[in-house]
């Protein structure tokens, strides 16, 4: 039976009315036939082919013959998941994380529609398994947990080839693609041909949060080797055994993918993800104005960094004006925390009017050789902007620590975007009490789980109880003990990309800007209510991600058109979308978004 429980259970209406009203889904061409079918994951339906559709397609004969309703699979392979749950209790964590992503990975090597089925229905239990943390724990062992590749590789060996090779992908039309050159995966380094993983995980977050449509999705993976000695010695390892391209040699093949995509693709959307530092600034500032794409680690992370910067004001208890007083250290200085700087400063200078120089002066920077001032040797160009004057931190030199810089400046915001684990450790915590907030934050934003700077019971355990916690990975909420709970956010990026993605393509924009990003920040900003943000919850659940990405596409597409940058999408020209209202362009926004169910399927030679 199709549980009324569990739709009770989906916090997203639309969903829950779409699954009643989807009765009468549009029919899917098919171009194949027979067996062709049951191995193609978009088509097959497993067992779930009516006997119609059996004789139709040639599948007569090449199932058993009982039909078992879409309702009956999801029961079928949620009892099996709870199965493996019961069989691996008591094993360690990373067997377990790895037998649950292994099951999921199953289905979505056979059953697409029933994979984005269970993975909506269930989002916020599976995020953690296909997004992170697991997902970092698959992309360390994907060389031994490779089956069948997903998405498409491109390697320094194809350079001059890649204009052809874009053309091998089957299908006719894409929207998203989430390239990675593996150089900085999550908090875990350089994993080479092996952080292919980060492109399939963000985009089953488009499918599940956006309702991108996974027949339009292409995850890439860009290899021009790896500095990964392990794995360059691991006789395993299946990307390029060399060592990463560097200067123009490198640029000159984000080039040619580039290229590439926009002849095939021109309306397609690049987020760039997980490249090292140098090359995440570079080729934002080498393609932003000439292709529609946008680093999600640089600019996706800093607007929910922002909007989180902007509830604890909230959770103060005091207006959003006052966040021009708010004094915030940031730790790391690398394509997140630098990205996270620039936008928090930039909101600062729009809500005091006054100058981003004036601005940068409650800001803090601390990297792994400490305070970064304008003293320090070989100071990096793209953390210069962020350098402290050494005449305008009494007290405080060049170089100092993380517990010397909390326990001067008595910080209301600490932000950890370092990738490494436990640098927060218990002084820096408790230094935090002695906080100039009444509601002190402390954000562990770092990914996976062991690389956030603190966790979740030690923050609320040295602190205090009157934190605001936000973290990149997911933490159980906190038990304070008489009935109280420490609440933990999560501070991720997935609160926004999802909709920057689906809001641009529905704009038909052909450029991502600034604006359209600060829109985007500033929707999550005031999407909770003041009951909420007062009792330190920061972000809405992730079980509401589909409604969250609906307002914040809404947004980004409004944005868009204001900047008379939209072109309109299929039938909705740009005229129709600069006339829809705030909620209209909401509902617009929600009705694009796909949702699994099955097709009749319809043979075309
Ligand atoms: N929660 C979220 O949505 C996101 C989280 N992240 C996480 O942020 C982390 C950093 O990412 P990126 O900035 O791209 O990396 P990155 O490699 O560009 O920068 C890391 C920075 O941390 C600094 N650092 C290293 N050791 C340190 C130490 N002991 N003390 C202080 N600073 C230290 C480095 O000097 C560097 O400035 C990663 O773990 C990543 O998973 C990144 C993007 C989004
Ligand atoms: C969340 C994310 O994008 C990262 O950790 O890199
Ligand atoms: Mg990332």
């Amino acid at each position: 039976m199709w549980k009324l429980a569990r739709f009770a259970a989906s916090s997203n209406n639309l969903a829950r009315s779409r699954r009643f009203s989807a009765a009468i889904p549009g029919p899917c061409i098919v171009h194949k036939r027979g067996a062709d079918i049951l191995h193609d994951p978009w088509f097959n339906k497993d067992t779930g082919f009516p006997l119609t559709e059996r004789d139709r397609l040639g599948l007569r004969g090449l199932l058993p013959p009982r039909v078992i309703s879409f309702e009956q699979q999801y029961d079928r392979f949620m009892n099996s998941f709870r199965s493996l749950e019961n069989n691996t209790q008591g094993q360690p964590d990373k067997v377990v994380s790895l037998a649950k992503w292994r099951i999921l990975n199953r289905l979505h090597d056979r059953n697409e529609t029933l994979y984005y089925r269970v993975l909506i229905d269930n989002i916020k239990e599976f995020a953690p398994i296909i997004y992170t943390p697991t997902v970092g724990l698959v992309c360390q062992n994907y060389s031994g947990l490779f089956r069948r590749p997903r998405g498409m590789y491109f390697s320094a060996k194809d350079k001059g080839e890649m204009m052809s090779m874009i053309y091998n992908w089957p299908a006719h039309e894409v929207d998203m693609i989430v390239l990675t050159d593996g150089s900085r995966i999550l908090g875990l380094g350089d994993l080479g041909v092996q952080g292919i993983g980060i492109p399939i995980g963000k985009l089953d977050v488009y499918v599940a949060a956006a309702g991108i449509n996974p027949q339009r999705i292409l995850p890439v993976m860009l290899d021009v080797g790896t500095n990964n000695q392990k794995l360059l010695e691991d006789r395993l390892y299946l990307g390029l055994r060399q060592p990463r391209l560097e200067g123009e040699e490198y640029l000159s093949i984000v080039d040619e993918f580039m290229e590439a995509v926009h002849a095939r693709w021109p309306k397609a959307i690049v987020q760039f993800e997980d490249f090292q530092m140098k090359w995440a600034f570079e080729t934002l500032e080498r393609y932003h104005k000439r292709f529609c794409m946008f680093n999600d680690d640089i600019q996706g992370t800093a607007g929910v960094a922002l909007a989180g910067l902007l509830g604890t004001v909230r959770a103060q208890g005091r207006p959003l004006t006052d966040f021009v007083n708010q004094k915030i250290v940031v730790v790391g200085a690398g394509s997140a925390g630098l990205g996270v700087l620039k936008m928090a400063i930039q909101a600062v200078a729009r809500i005091s009017g006054c100058s981003e120089l004036a601005a940068k002066s409650q800001f803090y920077l601390i990297d792994k050789d400490g305070l970064v001032t304008t003293e320090r040797n070989n100071l990096d160009p793209a953390a210069a902007p962020f350098a402290k004057n050494p005449r305008d931190i009494e007290g405080l030199t060049e170089g100092a620590s993380i517990i010397e810089v909390v326990k001067k400046v008595k910080p209301h915001s600490l932000l950890g975007l370092s990738g490494v684990g436990g640098i927060f450790n218990e002084e820096v915590l408790k230094a935090m009490r002695e906080s100039v907030s009444t509601k002190p934050a402390i954000f562990a934003m770092s990914n996976p789980t062991m690389n956030a700077e603190c966790t979740a019971i030690d923050a609320f355990n040295h602190a205090g109880e009157n934190i605001v916690f936000a973290s990149g990975s997911p933490f159980e909420n906190v038990d304070l003990g008489n009935g109280k709970v420490g609440h933990v956010n999560q501070a991720n990026n997935m609160y926004l990309f999802p909709g920057i993605g689906l809001g641009t393509l529905l704009s038909g924009a052909h450029l991502i800007t600034d604006g359209m990003l600060q829109a985007a920040s500033e929707c999550l900003a005031s999407y909770m209510a003041e009951e909420d943000i007062l009792k330190g919850i920061l972000y809405p659940s992730v079980n509401s991600i589909r409604d969250v990405t609906a307002e914040v596409g809404a947004a980004v597409l409004r944005a868009a058109v204001e900047e008379e940058l939209a072109e309109g999408h299929g039938d909705v020209g740009p005229k129709e979308l600069s006339h829809m209202s705030k909620d209209e362009t909401v509902e617009y926004v929600r009705r694009n978004m796909w949702y699994p169910v099955y097709s009749p399927l319809v043979h075309e030679k």
